[in-house]
């Protein structure tokens, strides 16, 4: 007699929990019986599920305690074969029992089992021990496992699809070129995800390789400045790019040094270092490198940084095994380099160099290593004299020069085809053109791709100020100095705010902490200096603000260029306090704004909330607290009287610790409600409504970007009245 084994059980590739009184009745259907002790006629094929009511008799035996053992079964039978048996773990079964039958009035025929009273022996004498259920498996082990309820061959099979991709590339490149021969018609693109149309890159003809890279990043088509610059870049041409932040520029370098690489793995199998992009900061440089390696995923490319702050030995052993790429920072690229004549030789033979965000490397902190940089990658070796001395440039490769930044003067086309200067490094005030005249371009007229938008900001970015009476400002992202972000973060712990900072005085390792961390949460504020202004790609900002005002249109751009990214929208909001008017001035008139920069509603300028309640109120038909509603003057009033109060800090901490556990009430709401009458789950829709803001009682939820809009919109409305 075989019964089921209720108990959860995991077999080695899929997990199912068998639970009798969860299972639906098509799965008990199913199940099946693979053995019954023919010699006994009352012995009959029955499933657990009936057994059921066995212990109102004495002399019935309690199903659980009868001397169960498993029966072998080939592991086919329960996964896949070619019965559903969904649920189905095990068999047992069981000898030397007899079954009877009961009527009942309430549960119709069930069965109980009984000691068997015949005389014959038991028959088998080698029976295997009951089925053992094992403990359930750890957490880790378990995500190997597939749930039977929810599992998707299919989808399974298309998930993995560009591992097993990769898995065939990745280990041997003469497969992925072999594969790549074979395969070279695109229509043809391997990898599973077959609702991602990516058709609108064929015109570049890219490897298979990089193309199911974009499909994997579902990057359908190429970015505006992906689009006008990937021709030129791909044929060998030197690109000079110019576009608004958040707008690919890093593909539009990327992808032809990709594409290089994969296509020279094809004809050698040599590692040799192919390109060198530098960049300001030691965060862009990891983003960019981690950025080309999803692109690269299904192709073995080696990509290393070298940037300031993490351990020179492993970066020494790092470039012992040929990297294709290095992207890195001047200072420890210079350091590392400079001593290494083997290094320096490799650096020589790249074939793309690229600067990431140029202008700001002339910026203090940087020009002077670049400029070494740049002298030992010359064709034209300069000694120390600052004579030129033509070196053996024979067997040393042209390179491709790629330049981007959202932020390049207007004047480079110009200046490129200046004369050169003669003097070999850059000077210490160095400009973006004398840089140009130090690059060596390979063509005598680069690509020059500027297509920023009218005043250089992305068009889904919002931008906004608030004009602050007093100094103090409670919210902010951007400061210009790090004692004050120093100042900040613990008082914006204190807020209960989850709140990282990120300047050059922080340890690179805890920098890169940090900067995970706030990647992680959507929630979370981070305090930075204009070490985060340029280049970084972090999902979930929507808002960025300037705390403390740039000093420039530029530094303003690549600041707010952090929120509004990959067609994303965003909002970008100056605190501007009274000594900060002239820098705003500033801005507007670098960035050619007239009209200044629109305020941002908040109470106080704007009647926003009360408009919001009025209507709430209008909607449930219920009356507003009047007095509550407009006693803002009084409101005031008092709490400019208790600003006087002092209180110890502890007791304030304690004060705003309470505060905080509780839902804010805002000016205007009153907590008092009708109990019954007219609407009688008041407090429960403000409280509890999905479109209500826990934390505000009674708020609506909105967003930034939103209230803006509305705010604008109004504005035009009441105008044309
Ligand atoms: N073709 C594409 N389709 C969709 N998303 C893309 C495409 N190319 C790049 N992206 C995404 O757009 C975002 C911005 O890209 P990237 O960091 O290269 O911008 P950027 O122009 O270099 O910005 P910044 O000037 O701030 O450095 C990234 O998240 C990137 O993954």
């Amino acid at each position: 007699m075989p019964k089921y084994k209720n108990q959860n059980i995991f077999t080695k590739s899929k997990k199912f929990p068998i639970n009798n009184s969860t299972e639906t009745s098509t799965k008990r259907k199913k199940r099946k019986l693979l053995k019954a002790d023919k010699g006994n006629p009352k012995k009959k094929k029955h499933k657990k599920d009936d057994f059921i009511d066995v212990h109102k008799k004495e002399d019935f035996i309690d199903v659980n305690n009868l001397d169960w053992s498993e029966v072998t079964c080939p592991e086919s039978v329960f996964i896949g074969g070619d019965d559903d048996m969904g649920g189905f773990l095990c068999l047992e079964e069981i000898n030397d029992v007899d079954v009877e039958y009961e009527e009942t009035p309430t549960k119709g025929n069930t069965i109980r089992f009984k000691k068997a009273t015949s005389n014959k022996p038991t028959t088998k004498k080698n029976k295997n021990p009951p089925a053992k259920p094992h403990e359930p498996l750890p957490i880790e082990e378990l995500s190997k496992y597939h749930d039977l309820d929810t599992f998707d061959e299919q989808l399974m099979l298309k998930s993995q699809q560009p591992y097993l991709d990769m898995a065939s590339t990745s280990h041997s490149d003469e497969n992925l070129v072999s594969e790549q021969d074979e395969d070279e018609d695109d229509s043809n693109l391997q990898i599973g995800n077959e609702d991602i149309d990516i058709s609108a890159w064929k015109e570049f003809n890219l490897s298979l390789t990089i193309m199911n890279g974009l499909k994997a990043l579902k990057f359908e088509r190429p970015t505006p400045i992906q689009e006008k610059t990937l021709h030129a870049g791909l044929n060998g041409r030197d690109v000079i790019g110019k576009a608004e932040t958040g707008s690919g520029k890093t593909l539009a370098f990327g992808i032809p040094i990709l594409e290089y690489i994969v296509k020279q793995k094809k004809k050698s199998s040599e590692k040799q270092l192919v390109a060198l992009i530098l960049t300001p900061t030691r965060e862009l440089a990891i983003q960019i490198k981690n950025h080309l390696q999803n692109v690269g995923k299904f192709a073995t490319i080696n990509i290393m940084t070298v940037v300031g702050g993490m351990a020179i030995q492993k970066q020494k052993r790092l470039l012992e095994k040929n990297p294709n790429i290095i992207v890195g920072t001047p200072g420890r690229l210079w350091e590392l380099f400079s001593e290494n004549d083997e290094y320096l030789n490799a650096l020589r033979h790249i074939r793309f160099l690229v600067l990431d965000e140029a202008d700001r490397m002339l910026e203090a902190g940087h020009f002077k290593e670049l400029s070494y940089i740049l002298s030992k990658l010359s064709r034209n070796r300069h000694e120390q004299d600052d004579k030129i001395i033509q070196d053996d440039a024979k067997g040393i490769p042209k390179r491709q020069t790629f330049i981007f930044s959202a932020t390049l003067d207007n004047n480079l086309k110009s200046d490129i085809n200046r004369k050169k200067a003669v003097d070999g490094t850059l000077n210490s005030q160095g400009t973006i053109a004398e840089l140009m005249n130090r690059l060596e371009f390979r063509d005598s007229n680069p690509l020059f791709m500027d297509i920023t938008p009218k005043g250089s900001i992305v068009e889904t970015l919002q931008e906004s100020k608030i004009d602050c009476l007093v100094r103090e400002k409670r919210t902010l992202v951007f400061v210009n100095s790090i004692d004050a972000i120093r100042r900040l973060i613990p008082i914006m712990r204190l807020l209960n705010i989850e709140v990282f900072g990120l300047h050059a005085q922080i340890q690179q390792r805890q920098r890169l902490k940090n900067l995970d961390r706030f990647k992680q949460n959507p929630n979370a504020v981070m305090v930075a200096s204009d070490v985060a202004a340029r280049g970084l790609d972090i999902p979930l900002v929507e808002h960025v603000i300037h705390y403390q005002l740039p000093r420039s249109g530029d530094i303003y751009i690549h600041r707010s260029g952090r929120t509004a990214r990959a067609r994303n929208e965003g909002i970008s909001l100056m605190l501007c306090s009274p000594e900060e008017s002239s820098f705003y001035r500033k801005i507007c008139q670098d960035l050619k704004k007239a009209k200044g920069i629109a305020n941002f509603p908040i109470d106080g300028g704007g009647n926003h909330d009360d408009e919001w309640f009025k209507k709430v109120a209008e909607d449930l038909e219920v009356d507003l607290d009047d007095e509550l509603l407009f006693n803002k003057k009084e409101t005031n009033k008092g709490r400019q009287n208790n600003d006087g109060a002092k209180y110890k800090i502890q007791t304030l901490k304690l004060q705003l610790k309470e505060l905080l556990s509780q839902p804010l009430v805002p000016r205007g709401v009153s907590t008092k409600y009708l109990t019954s009458g007219i609407v009688r789950d008041l407090a429960d829709r403000l409280l509890n409504s999905s479109s209500c803001n826990s934390k505000i009682l009674g708020m609506q939820k909105s967003k930034a970007t939103e209230d803006l809009k509305l705010k604008k919109n109004y504005k035009k409305t009441s105008l044309k009245k």
